[in-house]
């Protein structure tokens, strides 16, 4: 994708060959900042402070981490230490495990002098797997919003979406914005709802910055605008993303995934997911007991940054000195309230058989 005229993507090898270069997320939009990873450490680092954040780009990140700790120590030790090391750095995106384990299986079996340029050639391959995988995403979501426009011609397509599932979350492209960006190119007129995301407003702080930096037409509505929205006919489909999908269809998404699922619902909007396979997870079978949901530091939810006139960052305070806050940072929509889930081999039914028909080698995966 373009920003300011130069073709970026969310992450890359830099030209010493060796060490990775990502945007720090954590700046949007006030300041574009490129951060260098120079060891397996500033990768678990990265992840864990949310440099890089998505379900995608998360596993992209481990898996270049995977790359820089090969250089470090290629011993079985040293891959077990980069492989613990990482996995534990967030726990709802399963593509941080999935990435991983791909990594393991393709160094594990090889002399480990030979491990660091296989460790750096399978991540860059995971990174270039993402990058066709959206695309796949963009093709088969572009029929969806073909659809809708072909009944109101020359109206425009309004889309909402929640969080960032945005180029910046994987490698190119993004999930929920893939048909997006792609119908944006072939000239229909969509336009885009975008839930600020409290409480790190991601979609206020990214979705906005990189739909505005392609010319999309968006306007951020605070979390708890959709419903309003739905019931004036005010959105023609939902699109979101997501970090992890149970055998059975449930969906794991950013926190207030699921209320804008149930309003969705209750309205007959059309309530999408938009997701690469190593986002499914055939490991588990309800996603509402079974998905590990993270909680963050109470911070996010007392504190909010911003600029000022002036153009300093500042950081205030919005909550009462002595009140307790909670701070979970996803939820689980269940896959009754899902109308597709947008994938790489199609549009999907959200149950399990579905998902195994079009993706069997995972599930045999999943079995061993
Ligand atoms: C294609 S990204 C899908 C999800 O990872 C995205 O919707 C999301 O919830 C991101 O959460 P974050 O906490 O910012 O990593």
């Amino acid at each position: 994708m373009k920003v300011d005229g130069k073709h970026f993507r969310s992450i890359w090898r830099e030209r010493d060959g060796w060490s990775v270069g990502a945007i720090d997320q954590r700046r949007l939009p006030h300041e574009f900042v490129i951060a260098r990873l120079t060891a397996c450490e500033d990768a678990a680092v990265a992840i864990r402070d949310m440099l890089v954040r998505g379900a995608p780009l998360i596993g992209a990140t481990a898996a270049y981490g995977m790359a820089l700790a090969m250089r470090e120590d290629a011993s079985d030790e040293g891959l077990k230490r980069a492989y613990d090391t990482l996995v534990v750095a967030r726990p709802t995106a399963i593509n941080l495990k999935w990435a991983l384990d791909e990594m393991r299986a393709a160094l594990a079996p090889i002399d480990p002098v030979e491990r660091a340029e296989a460790a750096y050639a399978r991540a860059d391959e995971i990174v270039e797997q993402d990058v066709e995988i959206n695309r796949g995403i963009a093709d088969n979501g572009l029929k969806l919003i073909e659809a809708i426009a072909a009944k109101k011609p020359g109206e425009v397509v309004n889309v909402l979406t929640h969080c960032n599932a945005g180029w910046l979350a994987t490698v190119d492209w993004g999930t929920a914005t893939a048909p997006i960006y792609l119908a944006h190119e072939r000239g229909i007129k969509v336009h885009v709802w975008v839930d600020e995301t409290r409480p790190r407003n991601q979609g206020a702080s990214l979705t906005a910055w990189e739909l505005g930096h392609h010319g999309v037409p968006h306007t951020v509505i605070p979390d708890n605008t959709g419903g309003h929205l739905m019931q004036h006919g005010m959105v023609d489909l939902a699109i979101v993303g997501t970090d992890r999908v149970a055998a059975n269809g449930d969906v794991c998404n950013k926190i207030g995934t699921y209320l804008k699922a149930l309003a969705a619902h209750d309205n007959g909007v059309p309530f999408y997911v938009a997701l690469p396979s190593p986002t499914i997870d055939f490991a588990v079978h309800d996603g509402i007991r079974d998905i590990p949901i993270e909680q963050r530091s109470g911070v996010e939810v007392t504190d909010m940054t911003g600029r000022t006139a002036d153009g300093r960052l500042e950081t205030v305070r919005i909550v009462p000195e002595n009140s307790p806050v909670a701070n979970y940072a996803f939820d689980v929509t269940p896959a009754r309230l899902v109308t597709g889930l947008i994938t790489e081999r199609g549009v999907l039914k959200p149950d399990r058989d579905s998902l195994a028909a079009a993706f069997p080698e995972r599930i045999a995966a999943a079995a061993e």
